[in-house]
């Protein structure tokens, strides 16, 4: 290959469905009907859905997505004094890759429902904690565990964690996925780089950066051409040759969708005429919530499943969590390693 250029806030909901539909409660707290606005139902009234008050208050609590400048700046100074480091690289891992957050010395771990005002994971394969520490001799943090949007919290809160790593200092994110290659020339196993992306949930009128804009994390109408660092991406090739794995590395574009289903075969030959390599359901709200606050990113997938555009009987087409899982589990040392390789790179030019 050449170079490239060109807790605190979910509270479970305890009700379970029986069989008629109905509620029962655990909690001992009364069912009561709400419409929309939370205002109790009337009799006339069809649109009703049946939560008790408390579960109703925790869905609220979850849908918030007004992080000011100052909660934020809250969280930011909990992590720094907490562990006493002032982190320049922020890693998000992907699914089944948590173990890029093993590798950091001297960790200080801060599980996510310690963390004041932070989201907690829900995912397998997300362990739902900070680890702040070094890497290579630089200060770095990690995301165990991230938010997805079909976890049912909004895209600003997805991506909150990113601009609390920009206010611990943070100047460089490395966001990873497992994601599904469409591309028919990648294999299970491969790493593709990221070099752009294709935003569908933008399409549909979502953005992390919906709402009042505050300019002291960046402008109202950010450019994004240009959002994945060439030089890192360059940098990375240059270490897979060195890794001897440079023909399993691909240089492509990323596609998020909401999750959490996997895609129709003719979504997928929808996004591969739109020039999508690899799609998945995270990252894109994390790089765009970057590059509003001016963060160098690099971003790569591991490719966990092939897509197939072609319909087919075959019950091996079909995408499964075990599978990302596991093919995550097999190749989370040669993720760590390019990550560790590329830190060191950046640590060597600071
Ligand atoms: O967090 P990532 O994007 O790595 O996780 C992918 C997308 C879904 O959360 C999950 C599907 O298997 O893996
Ligand atoms: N589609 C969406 N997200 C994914 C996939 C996929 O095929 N594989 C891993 N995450």
């Amino acid at each position: 290959m050449t170079g490239y250029s060109s807790k605190n806030d979910v509270a479970t909901a305890n009700g379970k469905q029986n069989g008629s539909g109905n509620q029962t409660v655990e909690n001992g707290s009364k069912p009561t009907a709400f419409t929309p606005q939370g205002n109790h139902a009337s009799s006339e009234n069809n649109i009703q859905c049946s939560l008790t008050s408390d579960e109703f208050r925790a869905v609220n609590l979850m849908r918030q997505d007004m992080y000011p400048y100052e909660v934020i700046q809250e969280i930011a100074d909990f992590i720094v004094k907490g562990s006493g480091i002032r982190p320049k690289i922020g890693i998000i891992c992907g699914s089944g890759l948590g173990s890029l957050a093993d590798i950091i010395q001297n960790p200080k771990v801060f599980e996510y429902e310690k963390i004041p005002n932070f989201p907690v994971s829900t995912v397998e394969g997300h362990a739902g904690r900070l680890v702040v520490g070094t890497l290579e001799g630089a200060n770095v943090m990690a995301m165990q565990g991230r938010f997805h949007f079909y976890e049912g919290y909004p895209l600003a809160k997805c991506s909150m964690p990113v601009r609390v790593m920009k206010l611990c200092g943070v100047e460089y994110l490395f966001a990873t996925n497992a994601a599904g290659g469409i591309n028919p020339k990648y294999a299970v196993g491969d790493i593709m780089l990221m070099h752009d992306h294709v935003n569908m949930l933008g399409f549909a009128g979502n953005s992390p950066l919906q709402g009042p804009n505050d300019p002291r994390f960046g402008p109202r109408f950010p450019a994004l051409v240009n959002s994945y660092n060439k030089d890192l991406i360059n940098k990375a090739i240059e270490i897979s040759k060195t890794m001897g794995i440079e023909s399993s590395v691909h240089v492509g574009v990323y596609s998020c969708l909401g999750g959490p289903t996997y895609e129709t075969i003719a979504e997928l030959k929808a996004l591969r005429m739109m020039g999508v390599d690899a799609v998945g359901m995270s990252t894109v709200h994390e790089v765009i919530t970057a590059r509003h606050c001016d963060m160098k990113v690099f971003a790569f997938s591991l490719i966990t499943n092939k897509c197939s555009t072609e319909y087919s009987d075959k019950k091996d087409d079909e995408a499964s969590h075990d599978e990302v899982m596991a093919v995550a589990k097999n190749r989370q040392k040669t993720c760590c390693e390019l990550v560790s390789r590329l830190v060191a790179e950046i640590q060597k030019t600071a």
